[in-house]
């Protein structure tokens, strides 16, 4: 079976009846949702919360229950992908474009499961151009001041020609940092830059990794 697959499927174990879930976004998870449909089909009673408009949208074709931070304080768990997995669990995520988002829901979750293929494993983060989520007005500015931080080369996420535009309606710059070995460090410097909004490191946040392989799943914890 395909690893990620087998990954994303396999986080459905650690779902639990009554529990409030936040649905990540991407390839990976994507199993993971059509697999928890099916429980909830055989009578599963959980909640979702999701991290993007496309999984929203792929929760309701399959008959997940959505719920919001209107009504929802913490989540008991979150299932996520992931674009960059160190050996002591930090990730950098945002390759979707939803990595904002999918912040808020894992910094309110009890625990943060990521699923991925055993190629997101890496020794130390950063091949991956990391991506930082900027507001569309004074871009131009706030990519120069990224720039300051060490930043080796910044592309400016692009789609049908046009800037990539998130569900929250700002852009993604793509930065190339090299080898990031402060990724706490980067977090906050980057976040602190006005017209930043969000940057796709995730520090501390992965309690549990389930790394998907031909011959079936490996689980990493802290
Ligand atoms: O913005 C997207 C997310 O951070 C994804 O979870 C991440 O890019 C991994 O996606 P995939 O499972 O498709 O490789």
């Amino acid at each position: 079976m395909e690893p990620k697959k087998l990954a994303g499927e396999k986080a459905v174990d650690y779902i639990e009846n009554n529990m409030v879930i936040g649905l990540g976004t991407g390839s990976t998870v994507y199993w993971t949702i059509r697999h928890l449909a099916l429980r909830v089909k055989a009578g599963l009673h959980i909640k979702a919360i999701p991290t993007s408009m496309s999984t929203a949208r792929l929760a309701e074709q399959l008959g997940i229950p959505l719920a919001s931070f209107t009504e929802i304080d913490r989540l008991d768990l979150t299932i996520d992908g992931a674009d960059e997995v160190s050996p002591d669990l930090n990730l950098i995520k945002g390759g979707g474009g939803a990595l904002l988002r999918e912040k808020i829901v894992a910094y309110a979750s009890e625990r943060l499961i990521i699923v991925a293929d055993s190629s997101k494993q890496v020794a130390s983060l950063g091949k991956f151009p990391l991506p930082v989520e900027i507001t569309p007005f004074g871009w131009e500015n706030t990519c120069k001041q990224v720039m300051l931080l060490g930043c080796e080369s910044l592309t400016l996420r692009e789609k049908d020609e046009r800037p990539f535009v998130t569900d929250n309606g700002n852009y993604i710059a793509d930065c190339k940092f090299g080898r990031i070995d402060s990724p706490d460090l980067l977090e906050k410097s980057l976040n602190a830059i006005p017209g930043v909004v969000e940057n796709g490191l995730f520090v501390n946040m992965a309690d549990q990794v389930i790394i998907g392989t031909e011959k079936g799943t490996n689980i990493v914890e802290k």
